[in-house]
């Protein structure tokens, strides 16, 4: 398995370098991340969705949790790394197979936590939300 520093997840998402498997396996691109700002597009498909025909909503924590990432790699040091520590997501909209927008911003970042939010949007609606906190630790 191929480790990834935060400078390498800034490569995934500015410069098209291979993403870590997590992403490959949901189907998210990112597409930028630079100034706590990161964005990415997550192909839905069937195998997402639940017994009611719509998208399993932990899979919308997912692609919020990834996209949040890359928010904050993009204002990390070499000598630091980090993890989510919480995630609190909210179903706007049911998601249905297609394209799903995701946007993650740093709302503010502390010493050691980073303080995260997470919009996604499909066909130009809202069609969920997430909070996250992130830690920050020195390696
Ligand atoms: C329905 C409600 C919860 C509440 O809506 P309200 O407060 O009444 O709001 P409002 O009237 O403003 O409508 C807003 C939007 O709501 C939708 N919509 C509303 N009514 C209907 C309707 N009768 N029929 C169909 N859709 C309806 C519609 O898109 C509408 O959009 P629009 O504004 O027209 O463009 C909505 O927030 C929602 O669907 N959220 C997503 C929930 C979700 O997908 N959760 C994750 C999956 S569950 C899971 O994973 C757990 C599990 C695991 C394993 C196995 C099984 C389960």
């Amino acid at each position: 398995m191929n480790k990834y520093e935060t400078i390498d997840l800034m490569e995934v998402a500015n410069n098209g370098a291979a993403p870590p498997n997590c992403d490959i396996t949901l189907q998210i691109k990112p597409v930028s991340a630079k100034d706590g700002k990161a964005k990415g597009i997550w192909e839905v498909d069937e195998k997402f969705l639940n017994g009611l025909g719509v998208t399993m909503g932990g899979y919308l924590a997912s692609a919020a949790d990834i996209m949040m990432a890359y928010a904050i790699s993009s204002q990390l040091q070499e000598n630091q790394t980090f993890a989510s520590i919480d995630l609190h997501t909210t179903f706007h909209r049911p998601v249905f197979p297609g394209t799903v927008e995701v946007h993650a911003s740093v709302e503010r970042l502390g010493r050691k936590v980073g303080y995260l939010t997470a919009e996604l949007v499909q066909n130009d609606k809202k069609v969920g939300s997430a909070v996250s906190s992130i830690m920050i630790i020195e390696k």
